[in-house]
């Protein structure tokens, strides 16, 4: 469990200490605690940003072997105090917010993960509209991005729209069909919309095209969404601890 924190996610707490935020009235100790958790929002994506550019340059480096060697060990030093305090599987990160969408480390838009582009998604008239663009860490066929990373792209984008139409889900199926090679380094557009609602199933279309011409579609996709039953969700998802309840923020 990662304990020793505040309810924000924010700072170390020694236990019996007062916290500057503990002195003050509840409404302030609010305000404390949010920005407690802004900053270290700001922080999670300032590692993210760090992360990514290392990603990058890692997977485009032609520096001397030796460097390869050195960049390894500094790299294996800085991580090390990270890894001192983890959290367990099981328990949500602090500074999430899972009923808020806010995920810091999803893998495709989590601006805390070096994995992620990280796709920036938005609600527009009931069309979810993404952006990113893919670095040459993305690279599948010489110069142009991985097949698998569209389907993450759109996979996201089809989930999101299914949840801002009021019917999250789980994806039950992703069918991607590959028109054109898409382009590294290059600003891409995703769109993404429901098509159906039947009972429990979401079927929900978009597409990915570059930014600069949204009329030629690169890669398509269709996706069915299943509403977990409650049985399913508990089964699924019911060991999961959320330790940053609001409850507990403020
Ligand atoms: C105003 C609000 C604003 C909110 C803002 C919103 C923000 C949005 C937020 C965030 C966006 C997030 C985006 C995420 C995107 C990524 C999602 C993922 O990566 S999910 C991970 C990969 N998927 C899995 O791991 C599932 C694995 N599958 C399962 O666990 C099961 O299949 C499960 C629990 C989903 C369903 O259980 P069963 O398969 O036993 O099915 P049964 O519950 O009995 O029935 C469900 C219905 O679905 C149909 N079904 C099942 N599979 C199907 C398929 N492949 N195709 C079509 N229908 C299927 C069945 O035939 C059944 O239909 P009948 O009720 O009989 O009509």
């Amino acid at each position: 469990m990662c304990r020793g924190r505040d309810a924000a996610g924010g700072h170390p707490v020694t236990d019996g200490e007062k916290t500057p935020a503990e002195e003050h009235a509840p409404a302030t100790r609010r305000l404390h605690a949010v920005d407690g958790l802004l900053g270290r929002r700001e922080a999670i994506s300032e590692l993210g940003d760090a992360l990514r550019l290392l990603v990058e340059y890692a997977t485009t480096t032609e520096a001397p072997t030796e460097e390869l060697r050195r960049a390894a060990e500094r790299i294996r030093q800085a991580a090390a105090p990270l890894g001192e305090r983890v959290r367990d599987r099981e328990v949500l990160p602090t500074a999430d917010d899972l009923l808020g969408g806010v995920r810091m480390y999803n893998p495709v838009t989590g601006s805390g993960s070096a994995l992620a582009p990280p796709l920036h998604i938005a609600a527009d008239n009931g069309v979810a509209v993404g952006t990113c663009t893919l670095g040459m860490a993305f690279e599948g066929p010489p110069t142009y991005a991985h097949g698998g990373v569209s389907a993450m792209l759109l996979d996201q984008m089809l989930g999101y729209a299914a949840g801002i139409a009021g019917h999250p889900g789980m994806t039950v199926r992703l069918d991607t069909t590959y028109r054109k090679p898409v382009p590294l380094l290059t600003p891409l557009r995703l769109t993404a919309t429901v098509q159906d609602i039947d009972g429990r199933r979401v079927t929900a279309t978009g597409q990915l095209t570059t930014a600069d011409d949204p009329d030629t579609v690169l890669v398509a996709a269709t996706g069915v969404f299943i509403a977990l039953r409650a049985e399913q969700a508990r089964r699924l998802f019911g060991r999961v601890v959320n330790t940053n309840r609001p409850s507990r923020a403020g």
